[in-house]
């Protein structure tokens, strides 16, 4: 039986803009009302996606949300025709307009946590939506992410859909930009790292003081609960508070593993040495690479800008692990002579392949963010809805779909533009016809 990795990666909504919506994430709030443009963010996402496919990977495909999300408009008050929903919205609360306009569900990593079959004691792969509490604008994801995976992922014999965890701040949930697997092969049982920012129900345990934690333990604890994880399989990490308060808003901004490999900065962690150590133990002796980057070498800020760690580290067909980076860490120094030194220290990683991404990485969202990883058998990857798969085909036809649809740019007062509404629904509805999905939209119900 083949084993794969597969990543989804978000398809980039026809309202991206630059909104400034997310306190603690550095590039998000320098870019606020930057003029944005979202045919170009499409554009690259998906030819970072198809290059991916293009190196023998698994890649799919998760459809992005209807915004401007007139359902929760209308939950808030707002009244009348969609127009008029939209310019009331406008006058009275442009801030909500704005939380309610993002395209935020481009960052499949906060899509969901996914744990294998191999991991869980139903042998299913277990998906939960994320409830993305801490900010406003991706608390209105978790229920379309929902219909989407159900919609992706659409067979009840592999895959088994939870209901996103209570809406509660103690269960901050963001996915698995806070969710590492260690395996020796992606089909082996492996080891589920849950890196979370602090404790709700412990009110002296450490955290940040300036930005937001926005995982907690309660959330990680009740995922792997949910995902009938081994205590032996499961390891609960807390992120360093300091990291957090320097910009660090998700695990995926300061780690990444891949396999038998934990790409990590001298400061992610707290007590990391325990936690390695941890880590190794119930590894059960099997070989594990612990790339450590000192601070000497790459310092917090030059990680935040450049995004090192939002890197996917990919296992190529031929056994090589590659780094998928965004071009900011090609234009750092310091981040690109580590890269440089880094394919020759011996670690399985060997490539490094860089991706313009810079329209999502300037809201705070690099390559890694961009995908959602479902590491799946091959009966589990014929199960998964074909049509989200890419191909040659789906590259152009989602091309031909962003061009015909998708503005060249946008600027915030756009948003309150009742066209953008129209264009957005019939940009949707057709996609959801191209990828087969049903109907996972409010305006489809
Ligand atoms: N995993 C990367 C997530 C980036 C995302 N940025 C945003 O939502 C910015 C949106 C804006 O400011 O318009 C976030 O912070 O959750």
């Amino acid at each position: 039986m083949k084993h794969y990795e597969a990543n989804f990666d978000g398809l980039v909504g026809p309202t991206h803009n630059y909104a400034g919506l997310s306190y603690g994430n550095v590039a998000s709030l320098n870019n606020a009302a930057a003029i944005s443009s979202p045919k170009a963010a499409a554009k690259q996402g998906l030819k970072k996606a198809k290059a991916l496919a293009d190196l023998g990977l698994a890649q799919g495909m998760l459809a992005p949300q209807e915004r401007p999300d007139l359902h929760t408009l209308r939950r808030i008050g707002f009244s009348g025709t969609d127009a008029e929903v939209l310019n009331k919205a406008a006058k009275q609360a442009p801030a909500l307009l704005r939380a309610c306009c993002s395209a935020s569900s481009m960052w499949t990593a906060n899509a969901a946590t996914v744990s294998p079959s191999a991991d869980t004691h139903d042998g299913k792969i277990h998906f939960t939506p994320a409830n993305l509490v801490d900010k406003l604008h991706r608390s209105i994801e978790p229920e379309t992410t929902g219909n989407i995976l159900a919609a992706t992922f659409n067979n009840s014999r592999y895959f088994h859909h939870h209901q996103h965890l209570p809406e509660h701040v103690s269960f901050g949930d963001e996915g698995a930009a806070n969710h590492t697997r260690l395996c020796n092969e992606y089909g082996h049982a492996g080891i589920e790292l849950f890196v979370y920012g602090q404790e709700a129900t412990n009110p002296s345990a450490p955290k940040p003081k300036k930005y937001p934690a926005r995982q907690t333990l309660e959330a990680s604890q009740a995922i792997a609960r949910l995902h009938q994880l081994d205590d032996e399989s499961s390891v609960f990490i807390q992120q360093n508070p300091d990291v957090i308060d320097q910009g660090v808003f998700h695990n995926d901004v300061i780690a990444v593993g891949n396999q038998n490999v934990l790409f990590y900065h001298e400061q992610a962690f707290v007590d990391t040495q325990k936690k390695l150590a941890e880590i190794q133990d119930k590894f059960n002796g099997h070989e594990l690479h612990f790339v450590e980057v000192p601070t000497a070498k790459v310092g917090i800020q030059d990680a935040v800008k450049s995004y090192l760690f939002n890197t996917q580290i990919v296992t190529l067909p031929n056994g090589e692990m590659a780094i998928i980076a965004p071009t900011n860490c090609q234009e750092n120094e310091a981040v690109h002579a580590y890269l440089n030194e880094l394919v020759t220290l011996g670690t399985p990683i060997k490539q490094v392949h860089y991706f313009d991404v810079k329209q999502s990485m300037q809201n705070g969202g690099g390559p890694a963010c961009l995908r959602l990883r479902v590491a799946m058998n091959e009966t589990e990857l014929a199960a998964v809805n074909p049509n989200t798969l890419m191909t040659d085909e789906l590259f152009n036809r989602l091309n031909l779909w962003v061009d015909k649809h998708y503005r060249d740019q946008l600027a915030i007062e756009d948003l309150a533009d009742p066209q953008l509404i129209v264009e957005s629904r019939t940009a949707l509805d057709e996609l959801t016809q191209i990828m087969k999905l049903g109907s996972v939209y409010q305006f489809q119900k």
